[in-house]
């Protein structure tokens, strides 16, 4: 007899309702996204915070600040409302000088890391980059078997490798700082390279924190080529399945996710070439956990990973097993994992 796995219109209660949600609010997830975005662009959380650190603001006071008439003050009200309810925003219902009952909008915990001027900690460009139609198109071919080569297409955008970078340096910001303060041993380097180091974000924390080492920050030339020039650090264009250059230790952050166990053991087997007998290779990624259900981060380190479906041919956020294999495989005979508080970093 065939059995009839899906529920008929007799057996919905309020268990298979709460499944159907979980259906509609994934595949709306993206209104989310796109909502950020739109505001991200609009500028809303920097009018927010020009207003004033408690400032809230009224729909119309928040148009009256956008540049453009776009868009209409009814969708403003609307997507709002929205990120409200995602509190993005918060939203308190106040009297105006007419005695009506308006809405005021304020900053959150959460779009308090949205905004732009006097923020070193600001994931806009992240958001912004990550949600650019160049990001989301992989996401539609991850059935199919033909993938997006990304650095090489990256290198024939300007535009987009701009994005990126900014990204890039934005996200970095905010996990060197935590590196930095659970990590205390670039003290004893006397030279580090940053392999992919991208237009030099980090590196360029390091080298203030600690003037002494002499740096190095390492990429591919069309990234190199639009790095700011940076007290105490040496921008070298290469590839690093080639080579890598040479210091007491190599610092990797987000580079071995990109790539699968075989480039992985490339790009590190050239960086023990590179390094002296007791040097050190630093890696700066997460540790997934996926038994971890429970760990609020579990699902965005797990989004992460199909980031790297999506976007690499190959890479992956690894588990703690993972990581071992592809150690020992590499041939490093020890390694050391450090807990860093922050969502991504973990260096090892
Ligand atoms: C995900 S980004 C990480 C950037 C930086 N490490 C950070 O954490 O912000 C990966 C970097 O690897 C660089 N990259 C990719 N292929 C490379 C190669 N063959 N040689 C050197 N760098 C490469 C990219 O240009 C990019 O800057
Ligand atoms: C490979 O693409 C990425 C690698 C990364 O390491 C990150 C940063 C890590 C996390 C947020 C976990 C990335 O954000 C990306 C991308 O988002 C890449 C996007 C991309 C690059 C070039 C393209 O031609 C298309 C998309």
């Amino acid at each position: 007899m065939e059995s009839v796995i899906g529920f008929s219109v007799s057996d919905i209660d309020e268990y298979a309702l709460e499944g159907q949600l979980i259906i509609w609010n994934t595949i709306f997830a993206f209104a989310s996204s796109m909502a950020l975005k739109i505001a991200i662009l609009l500028d809303i959380p920097d009018i927010l915070a020009r207003a004033g650190p408690e400032a809230t603001l009224s729909s119309e006071q928040i148009s009256a600040e956008l540049p453009s008439k776009e868009p209409k003050a009814d969708y403003l009200k609307r997507i709002l409302r929205f990120l409200a309810v995602k509190k993005i925003y918060s939203e308190t219902a106040v009297e105006n000088s007419f005695g009506v009952k308006e809405w005021r909008y304020g900053l959150t915990n959460a779009s308090k890391w949205l905004v732009k001027e006097n923020n070193d900690l600001c994931l806009a460009p992240m958001a912004v980059m990550e949600l650019d139609k160049v990001t989301q198109a992989p996401w539609h071919h991850v059935t199919k078997s033909q993938r997006y080569r990304h650095w090489n297409y990256a290198s024939k955008l300007p535009d987009f490798n701009n994005l990126f970078n900014e990204a890039m340096a934005a996200a970095s910001n905010i996990s060197i700082s935590a590196v930095l303060r659970h990590y205390d041993r670039f003290k004893d380097l006397s030279t580090l390279v940053d392999v992919g180091g991208g237009v030099g974000l980090t590196i360029s924390k390091i080298v203030a924190a600690h003037p002494d080492i002499k740096c190095i920050n390492f990429d591919l030339p069309h990234v190199v080529a639009v790095a700011p020039s940076i007290p105490g650090v040496e921008h070298v264009e290469g590839d690093m399945f080639q080579s890598v250059p040479s210091a007491d230790a190599i610092m990797m952050k987000w580079i071995m996710h990109d790539w699968d166990d075989e480039r992985c053991t490339k790009i590190l087997r050239n960086c023990y070439r590179a390094l002296p007998e007791k040097g050190k290779v630093i890696i700066i990624d997460a540790v997934l956990d996926p038994s971890e259900k429970t760990d609020p981060y579990t699902f965005l380190r797990c989004s992460f990973d199909l980031n790297m479906i999506a976007l690499t041919n190959g890479g992956l956020e690894r588990t703690r097993e993972e990581w071992h294999n592809l150690l020992i495989q590499a041939g490093f005979q020890s390694y050391k994992i450090f807990k860093i508080p922050n969502l991504q970093s973990l260096p090892m």
